[in-house]
């Protein structure tokens, strides 16, 4: 079968070059014959390296220039961590397919320590997350979070050379990455609430490309979908973005799906919570009805300071 190649837009991180070749290899099982290539890009993400990402409004920084590749022809498909994708897609773009979930989960990494209950008082946890410094603070004001930038194994790096006593980073990367052995401590959703997505790969695509879709749809896992939809619509009322601090975890149990939800104060003095359970078929909606109830608790409150606007 001869046929147009399907050209994958990608960022070159060593993650973003795994998730890329995780679905073209998808890509070449399902459809023998199918021929798939990489597009390699420079996004203003990995430009701007040292300057905190919440302070360059971090919102999309990373996938804009595979969109407009996308826009522009020069590319059909990107493939991305479902936590790093922007509520709001360009017109003509939309993200189409959400594949199988890796550990959602955050893991605790140290060459000392064994978990954040074992940390010394006043010990240097690192992560740029304010989701994450949010949920250690609170649990552990007398922790001292720093600032860390950079792909995985930078941050490993810096973790090696002594800067922090602890790191903390999406248990999912660092198995695709084949750094398991780096976990020292999964951290369960009751201690650490993920990122909205976290573990989940989707697709983007533009919308009217009816054979790029088709092509696609085998990829995508029904019960992910439902999930990463659910939190993704709690967060949607919420106007977040991957720098705000918003944790929240989604769970099938048979047709039900159980939501939990957080919004908290950067330094961790005050976190609104809840949990929503309902039908699976009406995920979204589960989703933005905890987002209007964490609203009403206290994180519109949290929220607006942040946003200095209306939410
Ligand atoms: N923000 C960066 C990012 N985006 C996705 C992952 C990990 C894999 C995933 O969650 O799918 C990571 C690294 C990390 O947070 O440690």
């Amino acid at each position: 079968m001869t046929s147009t190649p399907i050209r994958i837009a990608t960022r070159q991180s060593p993650l973003a070059l795994w998730q890329a070749e995780f679905v073209k290899a998808a890509l070449e099982e399902t459809h023998p014959g199918l021929v798939v290539e990489l597009v390699p890009m420079v996004t203003k993400g990995d430009i701007i390296l040292d300057t905190p990402l919440a302070k360059v409004g971090g919102k999309g920084l990373f996938v804009k220039e595979l969109e407009q590749a996308m826009l522009d022809g020069r590319a059909d498909i990107a493939v991305h961590s479902m936590k790093d994708v922007p509520v709001e897609f360009p017109e003509g773009l939309g993200l189409v397919t959400i594949c199988e979930r890796e550990d959602p989960r955050d893991a605790f990494v140290s060459n000392n320590y064994a978990s954040i209950d074992a940390l010394p008082e006043g010990a240097v946890v690192g992560t740029s997350s304010l989701r994450r410094q949010c949920q250690v603070r609170a649990k552990r004001p007398d922790l001292v979070v720093k600032d860390l930038r950079g792909n995985v194994g930078t941050r490993l790096g810096k973790l090696d050379n002594g800067e922090y006593d602890a790191i903390i980073l999406a248990s999912a990367g660092l198995k695709r990455l084949n750094l398991h052995d780096r976990i020292r401590n999964e951290i369960e959703p009751e201690e650490i609430l993920p990122a909205v997505g976290q573990g989940a790969v989707g697709i983007e695509c533009r919308v009217d490309d009816e054979r790029v879709r088709a092509l696609l749809e085998p990829l995508a896992d029904a019960n992910t979908t439902y999930r990463v939809l659910c939190e993704r619509a709690m967060n949607n009322r919420l106007m977040g973005g991957c720098q705000v601090p918003i944790g929240s975890y989604a769970e099938i149990h048979g047709d039900q799906i159980h939501l939990r939800a957080l919004v908290g104060e950067p330094d961790g003095s005050k976190i609104v919570s809840g949990e929503v359970t309902g039908p699976l078929e009406k995920a979204e909606e589960l989703g933005t009805g905890l987002a209007e109830q964490l609203l009403e608790d206290g994180a519109r409150v949290i929220l607006e300071k942040l946003y200095q606007d209306e939410v």
